[in-house]
């Protein structure tokens, strides 16, 4: 199902970015948002759920259209929310240059992913995807991903180093001791975020091909990286935090009500 609740302005060319030049490569981004949340517990579909009272996708979609150089963004609904989602943007402030779309979302992330990448209209060269899970990415990690996908790297992913030790295990059931397998440098480690920028024919191209071979990936990069294509890391930011577990909403709570209280909004 594919409705639009602000219409693409068909393949037409439109302000995109910050010089809006004409020639200027067209932005999109895609909101994987249609997954149920286990992990957050029972509730609602974990998109659809407030923080500081506004649902979490509005925060997302607010993120991705806070820079300037995206000038559409395509959510992938819950199957069961799609009606909700238009309504929720029909009804929440957004900006007037970015036009959006509904769509319904599949089993897995990455088929809500494919179905967006489906959905995008011609004239669109550069895609983000990025998490609905991930309300509060400041803009200028989305316009660093942009800009280095702009400058010529074909998949580009924002990633902060990591705290923690890693350690390799051989799984065991729940509860049971795992054998460590190895212990990786954790210098050469990073934790990977979104929104993940990519040139749009590498990543339908990664797409169709992992669709076929039956190899998935947790993130979109990944896919990429199955092609022999390069990806690279630019620097993320803690406030792109996905929101995962109960304990990630008391964060991202505190996080908000911080930027009420330096912004005032
Ligand atoms: N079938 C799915 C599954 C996930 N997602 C989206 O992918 C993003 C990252 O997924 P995750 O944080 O794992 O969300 P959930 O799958 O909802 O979480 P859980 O595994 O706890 O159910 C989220 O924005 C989620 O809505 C999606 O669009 N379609
Ligand atoms: C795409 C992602 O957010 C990058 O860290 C992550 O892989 C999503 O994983 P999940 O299994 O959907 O939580």
């Amino acid at each position: 199902m594919s409705d639009v609740s602000r219409p693409p302005s068909g393949g037409e060319s439109r302000t995109a970015g910050q010089s809006g030049s004409a020639g200027q490569s067209r932005t999109a981004a895609v909101i994987p948002a249609a997954g149920r949340g286990v992990r957050l517990g029972p509730g609602a579909p974990k998109a659809l759920r407030p923080l500081n009272g506004t649902p979490m996708l509005i925060h997302a979609v607010r993120a991705m259209a806070a820079s300037r150089a995206v000038s559409l963004v395509v959510v992938v609904a819950p199957p069961d929310g799609a009606a909700e989602v238009k309504s929720l943007l029909a009804s929440h402030a957004l900006p007037e240059r970015t036009d959006f779309l509904v769509i319904t979302g599949g089993d897995t992330r990455q088929e809500s992913v494919k179905l967006g990448l489906d959905a995008l209209p011609p004239g669109i060269d550069i895609v983000l995807v990025h998490d609905a899970a991930r309300p509060l990415v400041p803009v200028d990690t989305v316009d660093a991903v942009i800009e280095a996908v702009r400058a010529g790297d074909p998949a580009v992913v924002p990633a902060l180093p990591l705290a923690d030790t890693v350690k390799q295990v051989e799984p065991r059931e729940k509860g049971e001791p795992e054998p460590v397998v190895a212990t990786p440098e954790r210098a050469r480690l990073r934790a990977v975020q979104t929104p993940q920028g990519f040139d749009r024919a590498t990543l339908v191209r990664a797409h169709e091909t992992v669709a076929l071979s039956g190899e998935g990936a947790t993130d979109d990069a990944g896919m990429v990286e199955q092609l022999g294509v390069p990806v690279v890391v630019v620097p993320g930011h803690e406030e792109a935090f996905k929101v995962t577990r109960p304990l990630d909403l008391v964060l991202a709570e505190a996080v908000l009500a911080r930027r009420r209280a330096n912004d005032g909004f």
